[in-house]
C-alpha cells in the first residue's frame, strides 16, 4: 500500500466500508458473500453453457474466476448480478436472491458499468460523481479518482475515453457506492502496467476492509498476485479450485539453459527410469517425470560436464498458474 495515497480514502472511505470481516478472523466461519450451487443454463435452448457450476466467494477475500473464452464466466457473474436467470440451480448473494431481492442488493453490491450504463456525453469525473450521488455513503470521489488515475482524463467525455480509461472508470463506478461485494469483470484488461498496479492496490485495500471481491480475468499474473481463491471454469463447470499456492504446488521439474539441440535422449538415459527430458524452447531444457532431488541435479550437472556442455541455472522450477491452467483446460483454441 502506498502510504501517501491512503489518507484520502481511508479517513472516511474504503477502510470504513465495513468492520473487518468476521470471515477474516481465524476459526470464524460465516455465510459466503456468494454461494452458487449447481447452476445450469443453455441460452434459448442452444448448447449447454453452464453445466452444474458451483462455487463460493467469501467476504474479505478475492475470488478469481479463470477460464478459456466462452467457458461461462460472464454468464455466471451475470446470474449473480441478477441480470440473467439460470435454468436451474441456486444463487445466494449476501444471503439474498439476486433477482427477487434486487432492490435490496443494489446498494450493497458493486458492478462494473459498461458502455450503456453511464451517461456518455458527460466528463468521466462528472459521471462518477453522478453515480456517487445515488448512494447514501459513497466513497470520497476525488480520492478514488486520484487512486485510479482518473484525474488525467477527468473532463474527457465518457464516449471518447480510451479502452483502458473506460476500464478504470468502470472499476471506480463499481467501488464508489462502498459495496460489501464487488464484481469486477477483467479489471486489468487493456490497462498499462502502472494502472494495473494501481487497480490491484485498490482491490487489496477494499479486501482488507472486508469486502468480497469476485473478478474474472485472463491474466494469470493477476490471479496469482491478487486472488486468495482461484476458481477454474471450463465448459460451464468448475474444474479446479484453491489458492494459487495450492494449485501450483506439486512435483517440481528441473530446468536449465544451454546451447540448443542437446542430445536429450542421452541425458534421459543417464537419469532414473521415468525421466523425460524436453527442449521446451531453443536452449531451455525441462526434466520431468521423476522427483527432483540433489542426486538428479548432480546427474544433470555431471552429464553436462562429460559432454562438454555449459549449463546455466540448473535447478527445480515450480509450475506456474498458467501451466496448471493449460493442463486443466488444454491447448485447443476456443
Ligand atoms: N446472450 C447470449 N445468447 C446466446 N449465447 C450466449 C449469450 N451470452 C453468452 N452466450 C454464449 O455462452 C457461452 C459462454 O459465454 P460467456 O460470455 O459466459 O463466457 P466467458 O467465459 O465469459 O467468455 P470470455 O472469456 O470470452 O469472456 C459462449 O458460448 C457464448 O457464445
Amino acid at each position: 500500500m502506498v502510504p501517501g495515497l491512503l489518507p484520502g480514502l481511508v479517513d472516511s472511505t474504503l477502510v470504513a466500508i465495513g468492520s473487518p470481516s468476521p470471515a477474516a478472523l481465524p476459526g470464524v466461519r460465516t455465510d459466503a458473500a456468494v454461494e452458487v450451487t449447481d447452476l445450469r443454463k443453455a441460452y434459448g435452448g442452444g448448447p449447454t453453457v453452464l453445466d452444474g457450476l458451483s462455487f463460493r466467494a467469501e467476504r474479505g477475500r478475492v475470488t478469481a474466476l479463470l477460464g478459456p473464452n466462452g467457458a461461462g464466466k460472464t454468464t455466471t457473474v451475470g446470474i449473480c448480478e441478477g441480470l440473467r436467470r439460470p435454468d436451474s440451480g441456486t444463487v445466494r448473494v449476501l444471503g439474498l436472491d439476486p433477482v427477487a431481492d434486487a432492490a435490496r442488493l443494489r446498494p450493497r453490491v458493486g458492478v462494473m458499468l459498461q458502455d450503456g450504463g453511464l451517461p456518455s456525453g458527460v466528463g468521466a469525473l462528472e459521471a462518477l460523481r453522478h453515480l456517487a450521488g445515488l448512494h447514501t455513503h459513497p466513497l470520497n470521489v476525488d480520492a478514488l479518482a486520484e487512486r485510479l488515475g482518473l484525474t488525467s482524463f477527468a473532463r474527457t467525455r465518457v464516449r471518447r475515453l480510451s479502452g483502458g480509461q473506460r476500464q478504470r472508470l468502470a472499476t471506480a463506478c463499481a467501488l464508489v457506492g462502498r459495496p460489501e461485494l464487488v464484481f469486477l469483470d477483467e479489471p486489468s484488461a487493456g490497462l498499462d502496467p502502472q494502472a494495473r498496479l494501481a487497480v490491484w492496490d485498490v482491490v487489496r485495500e477494499v479486501r482488507a476492509a472486508g469486502v468480497a471481491v469476485v473478478l474474472t480475468t485472463h491474466l494469470m499474473e493477476e490471479a496469482e498476485r491478487l486472488a486468495d481463491e482461484v476458481v477454474v471454469v471450463d465448459h460451464g463447470r468448475v474444474v479446479a479450485t484453491g489458492s494459487p499456492d495450492a494449485l501450483t504446488r506439486g512435483p517440481a521439474s528441473l530446468t536449465f539453459r544451454s546451447r540448443p539441440a542437446l542430445d536429450t535422449r542421452s541425458l534421459a538415459r543417464a537419469l532414473p527410469v521415468g525421466a523425460e527430458v524436453a527442449e521446451a524452447e531453443p536452449g531451455r531444457y525441462l526434466v520431468s517425470g521423476i522427483e527432483v532431488d540433489p542426486r538428479v541435479v548432480a546427474t544433470v550437472t555431471n552429464w553436462c560436464a562429460s559432454h562438454d556442455v555449459l549449463a546455466e541455472g540448473v535447478g527445480p522450477v515450480r509450475r506456474t498458474l498458467e501451466d496448471v491452467f493449460l493442463d486443466l483446460t488444454g491447448r485447443t483454441l476456443r
